[in-house]
């Protein structure tokens, strides 16, 4: 929110030219990174992909908005474009290997991880915006969904893209299930058996009450559903979490490790 220009210097000029390279290269196949927050405050739940956009509650969130309707004018106006905007719901967990995870490029604001950071000790509370939401325990309910599954989710866009010709279409990725913060602190405190303190304060400007996603237009034209639980994303987070406390190792070289097994 502090630095509106630098997300649309980087979101909505990153896909501009990115849009105009892949043109000038005839390439028309695209898979967006959408977010929920298109649907800002939901007028029902849970929400389809027909629920209305642009009420959002922040900037990031507006880029999002901008880009998807870029993209329906251009997939509108030049037929050869096959794109698929897929909104996240909330991602997280890890790679189950504890190997590839979120990196911190900046302090942490983001429930799960800000939650780890509590439980291994670099943080002293877990603040909670608000219990005075009117959700069944007060707190704010979100749809996690555990980033293999949000991977998979690409993998069935990118298979549809392949066989068919569909303009521009977008598919919610959420497991259909809200969360509250409370829950998910509970979850995460019993699987990785550690204690989050907790501090209750007013509401974060800007957050939505409730919000989880229908998902059944993924799994009926993606073929996509969702496998893993609350449960998993916690300890797979933790995981990562453990091995890995400050992210990646800083000043290495990256190893990547192809197809082939050949790095
Ligand atoms: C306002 C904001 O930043 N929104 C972003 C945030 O959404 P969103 O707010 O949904 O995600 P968060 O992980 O930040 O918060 C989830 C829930 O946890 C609560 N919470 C969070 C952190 C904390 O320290 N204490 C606490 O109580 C929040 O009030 C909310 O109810 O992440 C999404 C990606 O995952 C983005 O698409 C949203 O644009």
């Amino acid at each position: 929110m502090q630095q509106p220009l630098l997300y649309y210097q980087n979101n909505l000029l990153g896909m501009l030219n990115l849009l105009e390279v892949m043109r000038s290269h005839n390439c028309y196949q695209m898979v967006f990174s959408s977010s929920c927050t298109v649907y800002g405050e939901p007028e029902h739940l849970p929400i389809t992909e027909t629920h209305p956009t642009g009420k959002i509650t922040n900037v990031y969130g507006r880029t999002k908005y901008f880009i998807e309707e870029m993209l329906k004018d251009l997939s509108a106006a030049e037929k050869r474009w096959n794109i698929i905007s897929l909104r996240y719901f909330n991602p997280v967990g890890a790679h189950p290997s504890g190997l590839i995870g979120e990196d911190p490029t900046k302090e942490f604001t983001n429930l799960m991880p800000f939650m780890a950071q509590v439980a291994l000790g670099k943080k002293p509370v877990l603040t909670v915006f608000g219990n005075d939401y009117n959700t069944p325990d007060g707190t704010g309910i979100r749809d996690y969904i555990h980033v293999m599954d949000l991977a998979n989710g690409h993998v069935a866009a990118l298979k549809l893209l392949n066989d068919n010709q569909v303009g521009l279409k977008v598919y919610n990725l959420g497991t259909g299930k809200g969360v509250s913060v409370k829950e998910l602190v509970d979850v995460f405190e019993r699987v990785t058996d550690t204690k989050i303190p907790l501090q209750y304060v007013s509401r974060r400007l800007g957050d939505i009450t409730a919000m989880w996603a229908d998902a059944t237009l993924a799994r009926d034209e993606l073929g996509w559903t969702t496998k893993y639980t609350i449960e998993e994303m916690c300890t797979d987070f933790w995981r990562w979490q453990t091995m890995n406390p400050d992210g990646y190792p800083k000043n290495t070289k990256t190893t990547v490790i192809i197809a082939n097994g050949n790095s």
